[in-house]
């Protein structure tokens, strides 16, 4: 099996840098393990009408990289525009933020078909799709129409949301209806995938048994397949990092003091402001809590030229600056906060330095920062997670101390929970979060789905049973200058 893995953003193997994202962060591994090709966004855009896709490819462990500019025309309304201004705030459930111009879905649709004509350099008659995410809603229709029939799966990393929502995004019936060329599409959570069959069903009028959708492309799978990390790297990372420089600074300036740490992107389904407020009420009604907990808060730009992002940034900073004057000292400033990134070897130390670990989001699909602070801890001194109930995470790490994030009152008590709760209950906590990660990593997701995949058309008839015999990759590699090169 040739396995061609597409999404918007991929990321690069470099182990010092910060990667934007839990799908480039989930995927790295995966691809390097399987010898997959990853075929995405390089980041730059390529004027004129392209006849052959221009691609950089990269070797990635036992796969490759495959970087494409993307049509410069169209990645404004298609990435800024349609897939972040529509389709995101819809699948957060923040109908009020949706902005989508005809222009910006036209340009959605033209990258989408783009990206079909381009990913048919990659494949042979043993090839297998798996595409990530909303950003490609229309590709496995495209790819059909250039008469692709092997396997084309889908992987919905965000939330699905409720069939009211989903309704307030323009053209939602043509995009679903397009979706359903895919053979498999997969969610995070049960409420997901109930969320889109129950569209399919309702809105859509079609016939959806056992989680098969029938539709004019014929039969799509809609399954639950949480995302899952390396548990075992996590925790080599973080025992390691205790020495690394950046660490042991941040342990010296602490002097005994607790710390919470926050891990987002600046993003408003990340719930931020109100976790920023949770932590004013804390010290505002335990004031002896001031000096004694702070909170370290890395908030990655993200998206900042959409102007909800840039409305978020400010607000953040006013917001911060304003609770550390009220709480701060001459000596003490009660909010660290940093809107940049780190490296998954430096960020792992962090997390284990903290006693408390804060994920407090609106609505998020998984948030894989959650499972990293759980890994990362040590075992003989495990630190708290608090944890969202509108996490797709909550619904696999329930030893976490729940919390509802527009609650605020009870954000901040169960903070002060989380600071002073005994060694016993919060190894008990971290053993039952644990054996869950270890049962459920990032290897037995990618091999879960990719399973379902190969079963997808089998039962679908038309081609017959995948061949089990791997062959060899299609897609045409020139070591260059010790790299590869595509050509
Ligand atoms: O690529 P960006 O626009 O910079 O955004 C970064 C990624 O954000 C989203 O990540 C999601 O995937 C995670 C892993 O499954 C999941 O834990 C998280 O809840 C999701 O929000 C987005 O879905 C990705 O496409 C972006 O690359
Ligand atoms: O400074 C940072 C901040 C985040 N991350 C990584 O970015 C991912 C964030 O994924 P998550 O699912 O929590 O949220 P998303 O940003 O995808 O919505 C995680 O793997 C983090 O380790 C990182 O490498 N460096």
């Amino acid at each position: 099996m040739n396995l061609v893995i597409v999404s918007n953003r991929v990321a690069r193997a470099k182990p010092n840098e910060p990667i934007t994202g839990g799908l480039a962060a989930a995927l790295l591994p995966v691809v390097e393990k399987s010898g997959a090709i990853w075929v995405g966004s390089s980041g730059r855009v390529r004027d004129g009408n392209q006849k052959e896709p221009f691609a950089e490819i990269e070797a990635l462990g036992t796969g490759a990289l495959a970087m494409l500019d993307l049509p410069a025309a169209h990645y404004g309304g298609y990435y800024e525009g349609f897939a972040n201004s529509a389709l995101w705030p819809a699948l957060h459930s923040r109908a009020d933020l949706i902005r989508a111009s005809e222009e910006d879905y036209a340009s959605y649709r033209e990258v989408n078909a783009f990206m079909a004509r381009a990913l048919l350099r990659f494949q042979n008659p043993d090839s297998m799709f798996w595409v990530q995410d909303y950003h490609f809603l229309a590709l496995a229709a495209e790819l059909r129409d250039l008469g692709i029939t092997q396997p084309i799966g889908l992987f919905m990393h965000t939330p699905w949301p409720a069939r009211a929502v989903i309704a307030g995004v323009p053209h939602h019936r043509a995009l679903i209806e397009a979706m359903l060329a895919y053979d498999l599409v997969g969610f995070q959570t049960d409420e997901d995938c109930e969320n889109f069959l129950s569209y399919a069903e309702a809105d859509l009028e079609l016939v959806v048994h056992n989680g098969v959708v029938i539709s004019q492309h014929g039969r799509t799978r809609a399954e639950v397949f949480p995302i899952g990390i390396d548990p075992q790297k996590f925790a080599q990372l973080a025992a390691k990092a205790v020495t690394h420089p950046d660490v042991s600074r941040l342990r010296r300036s602490l002097n005994g003091e607790a710390l919470a740490i926050g891990v987002d992107r600046l993003d408003y389904s990340k719930g931020l402001v109100n976790r920023i407020k949770a932590f004013d009420r804390m010290w505002t009604l335990q004031p002896q809590l001031k000096r004694a907990a702070s909170l370290l808060q890395i908030a990655t730009p993200s998206r900042g030229a959409i102007e909800a992002y840039g409305n978020l940034q400010s607000e953040l900073a006013r917001l911060v600056s304003d609770v550390n004057g009220i709480h701060g000292e001459a000596d003490w400033t009660p909010i660290r906060y940093l809107n940049k990134g780190f490296g998954q070897a430096v960020l792992a130390g962090l997390y284990r330095t903290a006693q408390v670990g804060v994920v407090t989001p609106l609505q998020d699909g998984m948030n894989l920062v959650a499972k990293e602070y759980v890994a990362a801890q040590n075992p003989e001194n495990p630190g708290v997670l608090v944890l969202s109930k509108y996490a797709g995470a909550a619904n696999e790490l329930d030893a976490a101390l729940l919390v509802n994030p527009h609650d605020i009152d009870s954000m901040a008590r169960a903070i002060a929970t989380a600071l002073s709760m005994p060694l016993p209950e919060r190894r008990m906590r971290w053993e039952a979060m644990m054996t869950r990660l270890r049962n459920h990593t990032i290897q037995q997701w990618s091999a879960d789905f990719i399973d379902a995949l190969q079963e997808s058309q089998v039962d679908a008839g038309p081609l017959g049973p995948i061949p089990a015999e791997p062959p060899t990759p299609s897609w045409p590699l020139r070591s260059v200058n010790g790299g590869v090169r595509y050509h």
